[in-house]
């Protein structure tokens, strides 16, 4: 199995909006989401309940057709009307791992079987489905136990391993670790780090769970009320510069730096690292 291409951008997303109307009411589930993921990174999703999340996935799935925007996803521009390309990126570049594992599976056959029917026949012959099963670390004694018999910690395990067995470029999950604790919670975080590390897979999670943002090092996405709040990892906030070469702030800096406020952009500690910090009254220094 070879590893994907750890350099190019492989989600692009620009001015999502995605409206639904139920009973002549209409929701702004997404309010204009822009953000790019580049190849090998873990995204997670974080929010309060109703804040898009779910949406947003869906979206990138190619499962919602947005009211407006583009998505962009391992150099295919997906277009909601044409089924046919987003079908054959789904086969190859794109997994899905929906919240219900059931949907994911079939429980009358074993562990070892959903691997096997989950390729596509054009591809079985370059998998290895124990290879796989190694990677998302399933004990080999369950691999010929059917599916319904095992724990629901090795059957999320299992589906995980089925998305992965087309080794896409990226993966995206709801809620991948939801009525799971403890230690079922770490074999599935530690299973995806192991598809990142070893597959080069890049990782889109949605979680309400901050712990599983951090178990996966992940670069923590915020999204409220249809927007993209906060979008940080390890205390610094990743921002996208527009076309027009605006680049739009966050809530949470805002706060810090409100409009009419003078920053200056100063090298940081780091080559290639920028600064942006308040304009004393001497000026820039
Ligand atoms: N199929 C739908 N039809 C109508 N409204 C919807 C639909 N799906 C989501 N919504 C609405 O869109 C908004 C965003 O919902 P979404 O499920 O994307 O949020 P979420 O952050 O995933 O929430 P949760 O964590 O509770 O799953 C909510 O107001 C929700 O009620």
């Amino acid at each position: 199995m070879t590893v994907n291409d750890a350099t190019a951008a492989t989600v692009s997303v620009e001015g999502l909006v995605q409206i639904y109307t139920v009973d002549g009411q209409d929701t702004a589930a997404l309010s204009g989401v822009s953000l790019t993921v580049r190849s090998g990174e873990i995204v997670a999703l974080v929010g309060p309940s109703g804040a898009g999340k779910s949406t947003l996935l869906s979206v990138l799935a190619g499962l919602t057709t947005p009211s407006a925007g583009r998505v962009q996803i391992a150099g295919h521009e997906l277009s909601g009307k044409d089924v046919g390309r987003l079908d054959s990126v789904r086969g190859t570049d794109l997994a899905v791992l929906l919240q219900d594992v059931s949907r994911n599976l079939l429980p009358y056959l074993t562990v070892r079987q959903n691997i096997e029917l989950g390729w596509p026949s054009r591809l079985a012959r370059s998998i290895d489905a124990d290879a796989i099963l190694d990677i998302v670390g399933i004990d080999p004694k369950l691999r010929p136990q059917p599916l319904q018999a095992v724990s629901a910690a090795s059957r999320q395990l299992t589906a995980i391993a089925a998305t992965l067995a087309t080794n896409p470029a990226v993966l995206l999950a709801d809620e991948p670790t939801s009525s799971l604790t403890g230690a079922e919670v770490r074999a599935v975080t530690d299973a995806i780090l192991r598809a990142n590390e070893e597959l080069g897979t890049t990782v889109i999670a949605v979680t309400h769970d901050l712990d599983v943002a951090t178990a996966l090092d992940a670069r923590i996405i915020t999204i409220r009320d249809g927007r993209i709040r906060m979008d940080a990892r390890g205390g610094t906030t990743e921002l996208l510069v527009r076309e027009d070469g605006s680049i739009p702030l966050p809530d949470d800096l805002i706060r810090q730096f409100p409009a009419g406020t003078s920053v200056v952009v100063v090298p940081g500690a780091e080559p290639g690292t920028f600064v942006v910090r308040r304009a004393t009254s001497e000026g820039p220094q």
